[in-house]
Formats: structure tokens, C-alpha cells, sequence
């Protein structure tokens, strides 16, 4: 029987190629925390933008945790929400708004295909 760190990593190895799966198979990917405040405005300002995109709740998922350390070894980022638009690794709530304020997230989501039309304004 390997010791409980080893048991960790091996999760986590097994955690990473779902990670990627999930990212490669959604336009748009946010990984939250369903109490997490940052994650609740990514939500909403993805809803208000209308936004198609896949939702994880790690403090849902049986393997959250090594969902979560997964993608800290794979993104370098372990805080929610961690967002992937068109595969592509964005940041947290700080770098979509950044983002959003430069004008660009609207034309990324839309290039994704994860906004139906351009009216959106927010
Ligand atoms: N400034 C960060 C804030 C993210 C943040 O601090 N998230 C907290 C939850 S609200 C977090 O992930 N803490 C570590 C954890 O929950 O494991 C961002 O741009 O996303």
C-alpha cells in the first residue's frame, strides 16, 4: 500500500487528463467554487452576456480537490474560478475582467462560439 501522498499525486495524475478533456470539449470552461464570491460574478457576468459555457463546481465533485490541484500543475493557477476560453487558458476573475474592459472578451467568446449573436453590451 503506497503512502497517502503517494496516493495524492497518483490522483492527480489521474485528475490532469479529465482536466484537459474537459477544457478541449467545451468552448468556454469555468472551474468555481459554488460559495466563492469571484466565481459568483464570473457566473453572473457570463449569464448577463449570455454566455453558453461548462460549469465545475469543485466543491461538488468527489474529486474537486484533485481537479483543483490538477490544474494548479497544469495552469500554475490552484484559486477559482479558473476560465478556459477556446481551449485556451484565461486566468481568473481578474484577467477576464481585464479583459472584458479592454473590449476583447465579447470577440474571444464570440470566436469560441460561445455567444449566439454580438448584441451583447455589457
Ligand atoms: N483575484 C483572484 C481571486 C480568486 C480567489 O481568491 N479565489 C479564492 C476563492 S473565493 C480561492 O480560490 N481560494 C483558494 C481555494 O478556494 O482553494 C482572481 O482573479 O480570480
Amino acid at each position: 500500500m503506497g503512502s497517502v501522498w503517494t496516493k495524492s499525486t497518483q490522483d492527480i495524475q489521474m485528475a490532469l487528463p479529465k482536466v484537459k478533456e474537459i477544457v478541449s470539449s467545451h468552448p468556454v470552461v469555468v472551474f468555481s467554487k459554488t460559495y466563492c464570491g469571484f466565481c459568483k460574478r464570473m457566473k453572473q457576468l457570463f449569464s448577463e452576456l449570455n454566455v453558453s459555457y461548462k460549469l465545475v463546481e469543485l466543491d461538488e465533485e468527489s474529486d474537486g480537490n484533485e481537479v483543483q490541484s490538477a490544474l494548479a500543475e497544469w495552469t500554475g493557477q490552484r484559486t477559482v474560478p479558473n476560465v478556459f476560453i477556446g481551449g485556451k487558458h484565461i486566468g481568473g476573475s481578474d484577467a477576464v475582467m481585464e479583459k472584458h474592459q479592454a473590449g476583447k472578451l465579447v470577440p474571444m467568446l464570440t470566436e469560441a462560439g460561445a455567444i449566439a449573436n454580438n448584441s451583447a453590451q455589457l
